[in-house]
């Protein structure tokens, strides 16, 4: 599969407190909602780092409420925003943002650990999760199990994780955000969702997400490509 063209990309967060009005003006292009959810620690925001800044951060905290990483890429020949929801996995810093979460969402990623078993057997509170926020069942959700590089460390055997994600009807995809040649790649994973999400042809306009309340934070230097 050909990796889209990278035109941009811009890291926000939502906190729920203060504003910056008019921080982002609309844009016209397509865009799809990705929220990635999992336990804290799984490595949520190192992927989407790497998906949207091409590298792994060289230092992360917990997400509190949820970051907001957008990467433009062109697919086909069209102009498509792919923001990623990376998202709080620590209780505290999720209760009053959860609803926005689940809002307008197109697609859902469930992310476990590798080298955490708790991680995976959280799976289940993930996806009942989804259902108590009435997720439409045609919504792709995939199952991504990070850390494969800390091979010696491994808990989660692969043909356990493949039969929960056979179960669920999702594609199980082991990888590393912070080295990118193991297993599959996170550009591929994230990729090959768009393509997917971009066949299914829904109507969607680009829109920020609730602007009143968007901060911006530092941006990542623009790519021009993620296959490092
Ligand atoms: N070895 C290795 N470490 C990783 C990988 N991905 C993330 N980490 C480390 O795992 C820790 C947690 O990563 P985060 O991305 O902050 O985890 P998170 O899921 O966003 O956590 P919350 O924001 O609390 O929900 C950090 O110390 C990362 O450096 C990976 O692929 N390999
Ligand atoms: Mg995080």
């Amino acid at each position: 599969m050909a990796a889209g063209d990278v035109e941009s990309s811009l890291e926000l967060s939502l906190t729920g407190s203060g504003a910056l009005p008019g921080a982002l003006p609309p844009a016209r292009s397509r865009i799809f909602k990705i929220i990635v959810i999992g336990d804290s620690n799984v490595g949520k925001t190192c992927l989407t780092y790497r998906f949207c800044a091409g590298r792994f951060p060289q230092r992360t905290e917990a997400t509190i409420g949820v970051d907001f990483r957008e990467r433009a890429v062109t697919i086909d020949g069209e102009r498509i925003k792919i923001q990623l929801w990376d998202t709080a996995g620590q209780e505290r810093f999720r209760k009053s943002m959860v609803q926005h979460y689940y809002r307008n969402v197109h697609a859902v990623v469930f992310v476990y650990d590798m080298t955490n078993i708790a991680s995976f057997h959280s799976l289940p509170s993930w996806i009942e999760e989804c259902k108590q926020h009435l997720l439409a069942n045609d919504i792709p959700r995939i199952l991504v199990g990070n850390k494969c590089d800390l091979r010696s460390a491994i808990q989660v055997p692969t043909d356990l994780a493949q039969k929960f994600a056979d179960t669920h009807s999702m594609p199980l995809f082991e990888t590393s955000a912070k080295n990118p040649n193991d297993n599959d790649h996170v550009e591929a994973i994230f990729m090959t969702l768009a393509h997917k999400l971009k066949s299914h042809k829904p109507l969607m306009l680009s829109q920020p997400p609730d602007h009143d309340e968007i901060h911006i934070k530092p941006e990542p230097k623009p790519i021009t490509s993620c296959w490092c």
